[in-house]
């Protein structure tokens, strides 16, 4: 019997930012391994004209669910949609609400952030710093408290190259950023933004270097711990592989190769590409909820969830397993044949985001244009080109994540519990991981059916043919402009022309001989 899944047996849980990536397959790998757990209360906002209900019905609903509904058929009764803002005061929870989660929770699972890398800083403040003091004033509420666990990120510290599991200091304190965010006017927070991040990249890390600092002053006297993953993937194992649902990370550039609109990226080919699949963040997610609960260890525990000091792989690797994978399943109506190459130049990558980014968009914005419709190539291709502009700087770096607390977790837990909550990520096979990545990207965010694939191919040989047509095409039409212009070229020319005759010739007397 698993030791993690009795452990969350009977408990009551309150899982902040549950609608998202990470928050989905946490909460159902609760309901899958601890079926008979008490409650799983979720902070839930109303969006895009859905109503809580209607949000939790859509998630309970999906694929993702499908195995949690056979162990545990009741779990519409076991979820408690909360109506909160995070950005609110106090969350905008209600009195009553608010008694009951102050009286009832055991475990929290603190997920919702902003990932926007771009975010202005007073909304990426509010929401990864300063909710996350409204949620530990709450915490110190709770009587029933066990554990306390606050998902990071590996790159809340990724100005510096090596990274220990310590909380490293902030310049400015925490509490001094929120107080000088109140008084000071957009504009003025604007300009001072690139001063205060330093040397991170945007004010999403610097946020959650700020919600870490947060948690360590604010949160001494509760039960802490930290997880720190990396890049989040798909799903690797579990509850099946390939799962995923939104863009960030890799998964918004697999579909813009797969579709053809990417062509080269500035990256760094050897440089290690820390992809986590989610399952794994899950599982280590979980069991370092058990330890912090059942070993309450003194002092808060930082766990690096990351694969590169294990497992590496690099991103040469990653970008080949990709195209290979597009090979056997490709997307539907491609742009262009996928075939994207890494440059480490800037100078270079110019050259091709001009030509193989921006003059295709162009010339078929044209054509559409011609044909009487509206373009929208180059908009959609700039807007492709600004996201890989924010991923570069983590695509031309490697860090060094030291991972002494996750083995030390790994090591306290059963056999049974290796097996059940696994995050051994020495076991994971990157092909055999990318090719169920792609694939999963092609059926749950592209929602392709796989009876199109031959199509698909159908589509890419076109493509094919249409480019060789085109290059010749074009060789042909510079090399006649050539010879107009240049005495040089028209004697090459003549050369070629000359040199062929001959050796036809040559080639038709010595056949006729031989006959
Ligand atoms: C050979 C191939 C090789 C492939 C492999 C190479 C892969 C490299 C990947 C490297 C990843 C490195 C990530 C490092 C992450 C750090 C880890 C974390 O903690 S952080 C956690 C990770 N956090 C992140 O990854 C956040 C990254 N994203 C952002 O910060 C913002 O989206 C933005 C600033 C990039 C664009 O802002 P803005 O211009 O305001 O645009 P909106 O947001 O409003 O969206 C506009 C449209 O674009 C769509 N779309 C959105 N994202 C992507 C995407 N990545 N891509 C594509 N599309 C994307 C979106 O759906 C929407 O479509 P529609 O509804 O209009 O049809
Ligand atoms: N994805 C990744 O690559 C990585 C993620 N992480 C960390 O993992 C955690 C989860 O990330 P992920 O699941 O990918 O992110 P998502 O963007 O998928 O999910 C964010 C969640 O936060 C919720 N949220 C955002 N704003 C509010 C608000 N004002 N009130 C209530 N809820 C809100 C969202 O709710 P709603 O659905 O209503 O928008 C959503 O449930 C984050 O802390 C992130 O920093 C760390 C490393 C990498």
């Amino acid at each position: 019997m698993s030791m993690i899944a009795a452990f969350y047996g009977g408990k009551s849980i309150l899982i902040t930012g549950a609608t998202g990536f990470l928050g989905k397959v946490l909460m159902e790998k609760l309901f899958r391994t601890s079926p008979n757990l008490k409650v799983i209360y979720i902070l839930v906002r109303p969006k895009a004209g859905q109503t809580l209900q209607q949000r939790v019905f859509q998630i309970l609903n999906s694929k993702l669910f499908e195995k949690v509904k056979e162990v545990c058929p009741n779990v519409h009764e076991k979820i408690r949609p909360i109506c909160a803002d995070l950005n609110q005061n106090d969350f905008g929870i209600s009195k009553e609400d608010m008694q009951e989660l102050l009286s009832c929770t055991n475990i929290i699972f603190h997920c919702a952030a902003t990932v926007r890398f771009d975010d202005p800083l007073r909304h990426a403040v509010q929401l990864n710093v300063t909710a996350t003091q409204q949620l530990l004033q709450m915490a110190s509420e709770m009587p029933r408290l066990e554990a306390f666990i606050h998902i990071s990120t590996a790159y809340s510290n990724c100005n510096l190259k090596h990274i220990d599991e310590v909380i490293y200091p902030c310049p400015v304190e925490p509490k001094k950023i929120i107080d000088s965010l109140e008084w000071l006017d957009d504009a003025i927070v604007d300009e001072i933004t690139p001063k205060l991040i330093g040397d991170r990249p945007n004010t999403y890390t610097y946020t959650k270097a700020l919600g870490e600092m947060v948690v360590h002053q604010e949160g001494r006297n509760l039960n802490i711990a930290i997880i720190r993953p990396s890049i989040v993937g798909a799903t690797w194992q579990e509850p099946f592989p390939g799962w995923v649902d939104n863009l960030n990370g890799p998964s918004g550039m697999i579909i813009a190769a797969g579709k053809g609109f990417l062509r080269s990226l500035r990256a760094t080919p050897m440089a290690v590409a820390d992809l986590i699949p989610v399952d794994t963040v899950v599982n280590l997610t979980l069991a370092a909820g058990w330890y912090t609960a059942v070993h309450r260890p003194k002092s808060t525990l930082i766990y690096h969830c990351t694969s590169g000091n294990l497992n590496p792989c690099n991103w040469l690797k990653m970008g080949l397993y990709v195209l290979a994978t597009f090979e056997k399943v490709p997307f539907e109506k491609a742009f262009r044949r996928p075939n994207a190459d890494f440059t480490t130049n800037i100078l270079s990558n110019q050259y091709w985001n001009a030509v193989s980014h921006l003059a295709p968009a162009i010339i078929y914005d044209f054509y559409l244009r011609l044909t009487g419709r509206k373009p929208r190539m180059t908009k959609l291709m700039n807007r492709l080109l600004r996201t890989i502009s924010m991923l570069e700087y983590f695509i031309n770096r490697s860090w060094e994540w030291s991972t002494a607390n996750t083995e030390m977790l790994m090591s306290e837990l059963s056999p049974e519990d290796q097996r059940v909550f696994n995050f051994d990520v020495r076991q994971l096979n990157w092909l055999e991981y990318i090719e169920n990545y792609v694939l999963g990207v092609k059926k749950y965010l592209l929602k392709e059916d796989m009876a199109g694939i031959p199509k698909a191919k159908q589509h890419l040989k076109r493509l094919r043919n249409i480019h060789y047509l085109f290059n010749t095409a074009l060789f042909l039409i510079i090399w006649r402009l050539l010879i107009a212009r240049s005495q040089m070229a028209r004697n090459i020319w003549l050369f070629i022309v000359s040199f062929c005759y001959k050796f036809l010739s040559y080639f038709r007397a010595s056949s006729t001989l031989k006959v």
